[in-house]
């Protein structure tokens, strides 16, 4: 006979996957705050977060089973993370995880599973949704100092992102997940009862998380938590400030210990280690195709070699070379707004930033002439302060990440000046002497098949070519065939048979199609996110979809009917 405390157990099990619960009625997007001149209060308080940060450099330690370890126990090493408008600034000492804490965190992932993912649906979704209330009232303005010293945006860049996107996407997941576990087998015959259960991933997932989005970031790690797993994270050695805060975030928002295990340092040497466990069960990663590719083949190589219990699930969002499409039907002055936002905020450090363009040779003058003459209003990059530091935190544009970036585009922009295929429209200048400053630059190409056309520059660069008005269908077909991408992209027309000409010509060019606005900018639970082709695996971040990656459904059948006979009817003579 079950005891009432057995009975109880094996109910709250279920329970685990099961949901039976309404999430909030009130899942919407958070609020946006603009931080207009006149939002006094809010920029008093950011700008006490932002002295908070640029007061103190700060120790972030490895965070492995609710346990802090900083670098100055035993043999470790630690880097520096600077701000990356003013380099002589460091913001915080990360502390390196060495082969034996990675070891540790692995171990804390797997104890952690039993634990949690038992835990009631409704206390896992409660963590998170605490947790967006957390970010979007009482860490507000420390998340958006962080990301903005650390990662170098401006304050509206860092509210779409560490705000918006990342409240967004912890309280859209919990009413997806609801809606995940609620769906069932819609048939049980008589005497039957059919049940889907969505168990986590037997084994533990490796996020791996990039510098230019804390959103992204608290993503690839809370929506496999959400679904009952447990996490080992390496973060992007370039934002290990704010998504150390984040993790903090999350623990007072009630996340048990081990459930996330936090290890910032050599990405090499951690992700070796890591897939080398036979327990490796997902790898979630946002970065570079390069990085991507090199981890996708590893792990198929993994289960070449007997590596892993299961087939690991791989999840993974890259680069792009995302092209705005104007037609002679389009309204100028709007394109050219649009592309000036989608190229050059967060110095188009975003992997949905619009590098390439093509525009009908009829509009052109007018075009570039207008996009130069706006980007001559951007205020020209401040070399001498940041704007960050400097006191002017209302500036258009910021730094680029680090000088590894600022090298590799600087690069760029003086081959741009030599190649006889290449013409510097505006910007071409740069200066590291305080801070990564790339001017915003608009190169034009006679060639549509230049590499600069389909090489990820990941900065303030933008491509341009002018096609014959006449060649709109076949400028479609070359779009589609310069990069290997296919991330996003965005049609300007007025035109409504232009616009189904690119729409179904460029079918597979993004996975984000935009008709007459800017290629980035997606809103979780709006725009579902990711591209294909060699941009990412397209499971669609901000959507239900991804969420199914991070569960492993195992079908219950019950049958009430009990045997009487082995026979079927048709046995019998
Ligand atoms: N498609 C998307 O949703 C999306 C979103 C954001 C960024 N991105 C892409 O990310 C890139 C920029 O971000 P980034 O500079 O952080 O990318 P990155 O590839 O340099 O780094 C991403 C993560 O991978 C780690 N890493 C780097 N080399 C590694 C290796 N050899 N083995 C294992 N891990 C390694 C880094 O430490 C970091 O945590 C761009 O290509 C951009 O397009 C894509
Ligand atoms: N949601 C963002 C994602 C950017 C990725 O780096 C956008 O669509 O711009």
């Amino acid at each position: 006979m079950l005891t009432r405390s057995l009975l109880f157990k094996q109910y709250r099990r279920s329970f685990s996957q099961l949901s039976h619960i309404k999430p909030p009625k009130q899942i919407t997007n958070e609020p946006v705050k603009n931080f207009s001149s006149k939002d006094t209060m809010d920029w008093d308080l950011l700008r006490a977060s932002v002295s908070k940060f640029n007061n103190a450099s700060l120790d972030v330690p490895l965070v492995i089973n609710g346990k802090r370890v900083f670098y100055n126990e035993g043999n470790r090493t630690s880097f520096q993370q600077v701000n990356p408008a003013k380099h002589s600034q460091v913001l915080a000492n990360v502390t390196q995880a060495s082969e034996q804490d990675v070891a540790a965190a692995i171990q804390a992932s797997k104890d952690a599973k039993s634990k949690w993912y038992k835990m009631p649906f409704y206390d896992r979704a409660a963590v998170f949704l605490k947790a967006a209330d957390l970010i979007s009232t009482k860490y507000r303005y420390d998340m958006l100092a962080a990301t903005m010293l650390g990662q170098g945006k401006n304050v509206y860049q860092a509210e779409i992102d560490c705000i918006g996107e990342l409240a967004d996407f912890f309280r859209f997941s919990v009413k997806y997940a609801s809606e995940l576990y609620n769906q069932q087998p819609c048939e049980s015959s008589p005497g039957v009862w059919n049940k889907a259960e969505y168990r986590p991933l037997e084994g533990f997932v490796y996020a791996v998380t990039p510098f230019n989005f804390t959103a992204i970031a608290g993503n690839l790690v809370g929506a496999p938590a959400l679904m009952g797993n447990t996490v080992v994270w390496k973060p992007s050695q370039t934002a290990a400030l704010s998504n150390y805060l984040l993790l903090t975030v999350l623990e007072e928002a009630g996340l048990p210990h081990g459930v996330v295990n936090f290890i910032p340092g050599d990405p090499v040497k951690i992700t070796n280690k890591v897939l080398a466990d036979k327990e490796f069960s997902a790898l979630h990663f946002t970065g570079s195709t390069a990085v991507f590719k090199k981890l996708y083949g590893q792990i198929q190589q993994g289960v070449v070699n007997d590596v892993y219990r299961d087939y690991p699930r791989i999840v993974g969002e890259t680069g792009g070379k995302n092209f705005h499409l104007i037609h002679p039907s389009a309204n100028i002055p709007h394109a050219v707004l649009s592309t000036l936002r989608g190229s050059f905020e967060y110095q188009g450090q975003k992997c949905s930033a619009t590098s390439r363009a093509y525009i009908p040779q009829s509009k052109s003058a007018e075009f570039l002439a207008d996009l130069a003459g706006t980007l001559g209003s951007v205020k020209p990059v401040n070399t001498s302060a940041s704007k960050i530091n400097g006191g002017d935190l209302h500036g258009f544009m910021g730094p680029v990440i680090h000088e590894q970036s600022f090298d590799k585009l600087a690069a760029a922009i003086e081959e741009a000046k030599k190649d006889p295929e290449l013409e510097i429209v505006c910007g071409g200048n740069y200066n590291k002497a305080n801070g990564f400053f790339v001017e915003p630059t608009v190169i034009k190409t006679t060639n549509p098949l230049h590499k600069y056309m389909s090489t990820e520059f990941f900065g303030p660069i933008l491509t341009v070519y002018e096609y014959p008005d006449a060649e709109f269908k076949q400028i479609c077909e070359t779009l589609d065939k310069t990069t290997s991408y296919g991330l996003t992209g965005a049609v300007f027309a007025r035109d409504r048979e232009a616009i189904n000409v690119a729409d179904e010509a460029l079918k597979y060019s993004a996975g984000n199609f935009y008709i007459n606005d800017k290629c980035t900018g997606a809103v979780v639970g709006q725009q579902w996110f990711g591209g294909a082709r060699m941009s990412g695996t397209d499971d669609k971040a901000g959507s239900g979809n991804i969420l199914n990656r991070f569960v492993s459904v195992r079908n219950v059948k019950e049958n009430f009917y009990e045997l009487t006979d082995y026979k079927y009817p048709s046995n019998y003579e």
